[in-house]
């Protein structure tokens, strides 16, 4: 598993180097299949990433963004992913960019999982960029220590598609795409910001135990070499 590390001075120097090399990354596909995907994680630390990359001169009409997760909420809550990326990155240039959500309204979350799965089965084989966070107990997307359905979740040999989780510290429900869905991102990176995400980098980084600090098996396991992109 190729790791390259790559630090900043500030979060705004972080965000401008993130949005140029997912703007290339994007351009590169659109021009080798005519289309782009990507799938941004949500939380509090890609702000300000979104706003620099909604800026960005790129064929945004042909580009369609994702989540990597979602809380099972309506999109008009302020713990969605969905308005926290519609707020923040589908506006300005990228604001032609089509967007599918992983929340539904449906009677169960394993209704909308699923429909989820259908919806965006056609743009993540592989996604052409993934972002990714990390939590301070070690979660990335929703695989959260102990979670009802981490190991189907960390399985890199099920399915691509959309699962449920339930776990302590995630709050609501949640839905992510699985490990297998990630994994082989053609760019993979994983965004994180502050002293303290770093020391728990470094803790995932020395020891082995997934259930603990699902980002291990991103570190580990990811089939595509994983940037990580780090400011204080
Ligand atoms: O629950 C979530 O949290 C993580 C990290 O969020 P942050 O606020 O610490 O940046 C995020 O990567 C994930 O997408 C989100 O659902």
């Amino acid at each position: 598993m190729t790791v390259h590390m790559h630090e900043y001075p500030d979060a705004a120097a972080l965000a401008a180097a993130l949005a140029d090399e997912v703007s290339v990354r994007l351009a590169a596909a659109i021009e080798d299949r005519g289309s782009a995907s990507i799938a941004v994680s949500g939380g509090s630390t890609p702000k300000r990433f979104f706003e620099t990359l909604s800026g960005r001169d790129i064929a945004w009409s042909k580009v369609t963004v994702t989540l990597v997760d979602e809380r099972f909420v309506p999109p008009d809550s302020d713990r969605s992913n969905h308005l926290l990326v519609k707020t923040h990155l589908l506006k300005d240039k990228a604001a032609n960019a089509a967007f599918v959500p992983l929340y539904y309204d449906t009677p169960t979350i394993d209704d909308a999982a699923a429909i989820a799965t259908e919806k965006t089965a056609d743009i993540g084989t592989p996604f052409d960029v993934a972002i990714l966070g990390m939590g301070g107990d070690g979660h990335t997307a929703s695989f959260f220590p102990r979670g009802s359905n981490l190991a189907r979740a960390l399985d890199l040999s099920g399915p691509r598609g959309v699962l449920t989780m339930q776990a302590d510290g995630a709050g609501e429900e949640r839905l992510t795409f699985s490990f297998a869905s990630l994994a082989d991102a053609r760019f993979l990176a994983l965004h994180i910001e502050g002293k303290g995400k770093k020391d728990v980098l470094n803790q995932a980084m020395a020891g082995s135990d997934e259930t603990e600090m699902p980002i291990r098996a991103v570190l580990k396991r990811a089939q595509s070499p994983l940037d990580i992109y780090w400011a204080p």
